[in-house]
């Protein structure tokens, strides 16, 4: 009689329920990065980061397209930065998701906790420290500044979601609303990063396609999102990253609210091939 074989590797094989689960994409349209996937073996380091590990979920790939970078930062006790950016031209937004946290921004102390939301200008002076006896875990969203003669560089401003009235979607009654953290008038700012929240059954009815991409953290509840041709189920944890023009709606579909972090760029022209800036690409 045959003898069974066993091919499992030392460390076992993946439960059952992950494998079901866990629902990676990757597109050229758009990406699905599940909450799953972001462990322990696909984290990075970062230099002048102590006590920090991170989850880089999106950054410019081909070089013509992805204009942002999104990483999911955990920086442990006594962890933190005093050079935590390198790039004097990146901007940033930080937007904390757990614990508590301590950012100095132009020598000016701000105690950041759950919702806490910072705006970065490229060439801001700041560090960050945790002095909490637990990990603090938030966002960082960077973006290269596109900076416009005769147009001034946003200040740095520290808030949290909490403070801001989220601003309602017209004709949805109150279904879906969007907490806005820069006026989307103002011309300064080159990228918004924004919540979205649905009350259960919100939608976006129809395929939205434009120009900004988006980078989609979900933070609370669940959802079925159309992205190009296909029908993506999403929770809270998961994250979505949307090239320009991918078609995209969704509907609420679980029984508590639906939300997201939302990156856009906004407000700058397109770089055409005539300019001198398309010859370093
Ligand atoms: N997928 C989205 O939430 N898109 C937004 N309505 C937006 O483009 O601002």
């Amino acid at each position: 009689m045959a003898r069974n074989t066993y091919y499992a590797p030392k460390g076992g094989l993946p439960p059952q329920t992950q494998l079901i689960h866990d629902r990676a994409v990757f597109t050229e349209a758009y990406a699905v990065i599940p909450k799953g996937v972001m462990s322990d073996i696909v984290t990075s380091f970062l230099p002048f980061w102590d006590e920090t590990r991170l989850w880089v979920i999106a950054r410019p790939l081909s070089g013509f397209a992805e204009t942002f970078s999104h990483y999911i930062m955990e920086v442990s006790p006594k962890g933190g930065s005093d050079k935590p950016e390198l790039d004097k031209g990146a901007e940033g937004v930080l937007f904390i998701v757990e614990g508590e946290m301590t950012l100095t921004l132009e020598g000016k102390e701000h105690h950041m906790e759950l919702g806490g939301y910072a705006y970065l200008p490229a060439g801001a002076n700041w560090s960050l420290r945790n002095n909490s006896s637990e990990p603090v875990r938030f966002h960082w969203l960077r973006k290269a500044y596109e900076f416009v003669d005769g147009i001034d560089v946003p200040e740095a401003f520290v808030t949290n979601e909490n403070d801001i009235a989220p601003t309602p979607m017209p004709d949805t009654n109150d279904a879906w609303a969007t907490t806005r953290f820069t006026d989307p008038t103002d011309l300064r700012h080159d990228m918004h990063v924004n919540i979205v929240t649905f009350q259960p059954g919100g939608v976006i009815p129809f395929d939205e396609t434009h120009v900004m991409e988006h980078g989609l953290y979900v933070l609370e509840g669940k959802a079925v999102y159309h992205l190009n041709q296909d029908w993506v189920e999403v929770e809270a944890g998961d994250y979505m990253w949307l090239r320009a023009f991918c078609p995209q709606a969704c509907y609420a579909s679980g029984p508590t609210r639906f939300r997201y972090l939302l990156y856009k760029d906004v407000n700058r022209h397109m770089v055409l091939n005539s300019s001198p800036a398309y010859r370093g690409r």
